[in-house]
């Protein structure tokens, strides 16, 4: 399978090209980066730190898209956006790792995908779809008497937040207590806030330092406490998910797919 990295000198896009040349059912076709970055020309082996391989990185996004079988984009949600459009014109798979999405972009990713498969996640690590599916599970075993706290600590670059990853979790103890997350979500506290309400879920934000990514679930009830805990130590479990899920897509129908379709997790 072609896939190309978008967002090639990104944190995510170095670590996708070696996950990409390390697999044997895949090869980059191409790789791109904005006007003005300085990675433009570069060969993508130098910049992921591993052997040349004979590919520049382009600001040519339509001409790259249109060359592969599937897109891996961990970048920005405008130039998501931007890559999806053009992905669906060229019947280009999408796999969709950025996070921070307004709900315009993400009506914009639905209607791409009506025209082609596109898999996207927050998080794309086997560890945190399996943490999702035991918040859901605990979530509805325990009921509203538990109150549920999600805290996730990131790197000092990381610029949005809550972090997607807190966000999928928020939606599967949503979904454990068949509850609207929107409605029910608390991001921030400060000042004079009155007590908790039940059926609430928090979100908790920490930055700093190079933290890849910590995630906890806290089920705080009367007198006891359960946390579930996700630590990321590497960033190439993110990387190697989305391989994986650029090779699922392969005779997949138009679609907007989540990881736990292509772990096979419910
Ligand atoms: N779903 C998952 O498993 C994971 C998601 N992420 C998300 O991936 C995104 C990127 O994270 P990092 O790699 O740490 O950020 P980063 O800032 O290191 O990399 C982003 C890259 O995108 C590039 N970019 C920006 N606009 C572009 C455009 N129009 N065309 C092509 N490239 C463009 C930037 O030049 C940069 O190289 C974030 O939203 C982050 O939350 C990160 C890790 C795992
Ligand atoms: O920006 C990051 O670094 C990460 N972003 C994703 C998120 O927002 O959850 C996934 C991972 O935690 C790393």
């Amino acid at each position: 399978m072609k896939i190309a990295v978008m967002g090639a000198a990104g944190r995510m896009g170095r670590q996708l090209i070696a996950a990409i040349a390390a697999e044997p059912q895949t090869m980059i076709s191409g790789a791109t980066e904005p006007i003005g970055s300085p990675a433009l020309g570069k060969d993508i082996g130098e910049l992921a730190g591993i052997e040349r391989l004979g590919i520049a990185v382009s600001s040519d996004v339509a001409a790259v898209i249109a060359a592969a079988d599937a897109i891996i984009d961990f970048t920005v949600p405008k130039a998501t956006v931007e890559f999806a459009s053009l992905a669906a014109q060229s019947g280009t798979a999408h796999i969709i790792g950025t996070t921070g999405f307004e709900k315009a972009a993400e009506a914009a990713i639905a209607e791409a995908a009506t025209k082609i498969a596109i898999v996207k996640a927050g998080n794309m690590s086997l560890g945190v779809n399996l943490l999702a599916a035991l918040t859901r599970q605990v979530a509805a075993a325990l009921g509203n008497d538990f109150d549920i706290e999600i805290v996730e600590m990131h790197h000092r670059m990381k610029i949005d937040a809550p972090s997607g990853t807190a966000l999928m979790l928020g939606d599967a103890a949503a979904q454990g207590r068949d509850l609207d997350l929107e409605e029910h979500s608390v991001r921030t506290r400060d000042g004079h806030t009155g007590p908790r309400h039940t059926g609430d879920i928090g979100f908790a934000t920490l930055r700093g330092g190079t933290v890849v990514g910590d995630h906890t679930v806290i089920f705080a009830g009367d007198g006891e406490r359960i946390e579930l805990t996700h630590r990321a130590a590497d960033r190439g479990i993110f990387a190697r998910g989305a391989v994986k899920a650029a090779l699922w897509t392969k005779d997949k129908p138009p679609g907007l797919y989540a990881m736990t379709d292509v772990l096979g997790i419910s």
